[in-house]
């Protein structure tokens, strides 16, 4: 099957016709001919790269309640994306071959988009001692992404051996920075005048902000990547920008609702406010669309982190860590950094496909619009609004801190290896069982 989009905008730029054919891009110019393709009206419509995410709870194994590889990768599709990296926290721990190899053939057989699995850095997440780093990496899976997600790498000495053993690899290590002294278990909220108010355990931004702090020191010291997850302070960012100046590999990400959300949001209690690391105040919200917009702050991420209701649906102190991303991030991104005029269809691009591909090594994705590159490609129109109804999504899960707002752009449609997978805004082979 061949598709001809009649007057779109890749990028946001001047309007042109795309052929998608044979999986690839196969020609761009005005008024190509239709030949056999299917014609799409396009007009209005933007073309960018297909969505590139770097950090995805999929929750399968283990927790197939909340979400599985197919559902999660159906919400990703609608959202525009064509490549997840599946977080490791899974049950089993993705920290061995079998795991990873399992998890990419899952994404494979639900072929929505590619799914790129993440291995875990330390054996069972424990802190302790190394997974099987290099097993993973020469694996199948050929995973390039390790990261104790959800946990952190808090030994020194332990991140350090990490970092030096996937540099053969041109991998990355991904770092939820939080220093478990600083924030400890039971901390659940922005550490300042909201958790003294609400009488809720404070997290300091101090937690993140010397992690990242050592982690890029160590970065420089062994000379290989690290990525830094889930951005959510000021002062994360000031390190990043410091490191970035001084040469240190270090990439990083914010998620959509840390550029959106603020802790103020926590005054009802409602755990669909709860998240890690935690919704700061707006003075944080406003230094992570500055990081982002000058490109200190490399990648949205969405950190979607679904969970069932009957793990959410308690008492904030209780309810699980987490929110959903996939299928609101693009209209988050275009409130809070395209409305914003901080970034324009380009910028999205870059810092929602390019860099993310990038960084993850993903090949195939993140490739400029031009003929002959896979055609891996979403269709936005920037001129429509979607208002999110949590009982719409395709997730298992319903905890989106986004239910009732009305974001702007609306994903159109999406190819995966020239294939759509979503057209008319719905996913063309229904939702998966
Ligand atoms: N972000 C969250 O609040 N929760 C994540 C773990 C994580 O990203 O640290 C999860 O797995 O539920
Ligand atoms: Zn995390
Ligand atoms: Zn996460």
């Amino acid at each position: 099957m061949s598709y001809l989009l009649k007057n779109v905008a890749p990028l946001g730029g001047a309007p042109t016709d795309v052929l998608i054919d044979n999986g690839v891009l196969a020609e761009l110019g005005t008024d190509l001919a239709r030949g056999a393709a299917e014609v799409l009206d396009a007009d209005g419509l933007v073309l960018l790269p297909g969505l590139v995410d770097l950090h995805t709870h999929l929750r399968e194994p283990g927790r197939e309640d909340a979400e599985t590889i197919a559902s999660g990768s159906a919400a990703a599709a609608l959202g525009g994306f064509t490549a997840v990296h599946a977080m490791a926290n899974t049950n089993p721990v993705a920290d061995r071959a079998e795991i990873v190899e399992q998890v990419a053939r899952l994404g494979e057989y639900a072929g929505l988009v590619e799914v790129r699995p993440v291995g875990a850095v330390s054996a069972g997440l424990r802190g302790e001692t190394l997974a099987e780093i290099a097993t993973m990496a020469r694996s199948a899976a050929a995973v390039r992404v390790f990261s104790d997600d959800g946990a952190c790498v808090h030994d020194a000495r332990l991140m350090r051996r990490a970092l030096e053993y996937v540099k053969p690899f041109d991998a990355v290590i991904a770092q939820h920075a939080q220093d478990p002294r600083l924030a400890d278990a039971a901390a659940c909220c922005h550490e300042g005048e909201v958790s003294g108010r609400l009488g809720l355990p404070g997290w300091p931004a101090v937690a993140e902000e010397s992690i990242v702090a050592r982690d890029v020191m160590l970065a420089e010291h062994t000379g290989s990547r690290l990525h830094v997850c889930h951005v959510s302070t000021a002062g994360t960012v000031e390190v990043i920008r410091w490191a970035k100046a001084r040469g240190i590999e270090v990439t990083a990400e914010v998620t959509p609702h840390h550029l959106l959300l603020t802790c103020d949001l926590l005054a009802g209690y409602d755990p669909l406010y709860k998240v890690n690391p935690p919704l700061r105040p707006a003075d944080d919200v406003a230094a992570l669309r500055a990081g982002l917009a000058d490109g200190t702050i490399d990648a949205v991420a969405t950190d979607h982190a679904p969970h069932a209701a009957h793990d959410k649906d308690h008492a904030f102190a209780d309810a699980a860590f987490g929110m959903l991303g996939l299928q609101t991030a693009l209209g988050v991104v275009a409130e809070t950094m395209v409305a914003t005029g901080l970034l324009d269809w380009a910028g999205v691009a870059d810092r929602m496909s390019l860099r993310p591909a990038r960084i993850g090594r993903v090949a195939g994705h993140g490739r400029p619009l031009q003929r002959g590159e896979p055609a891996n490609v979403t269709l936005v129109d920037p001129a429509a609004s979607q208002l999110v109804d949590p009982d719409a999504l395709v997730s298992r899960s319903r905890n989106t801190p986004f239910a009732g707002r009305t974001l702007p752009a609306a994903v159109r449609a999406t190819f995966l290896r020239g294939r759509p997978t979503v057209l008319d805004g719905k996913l063309v082979n229904g939702i998966p069982a």
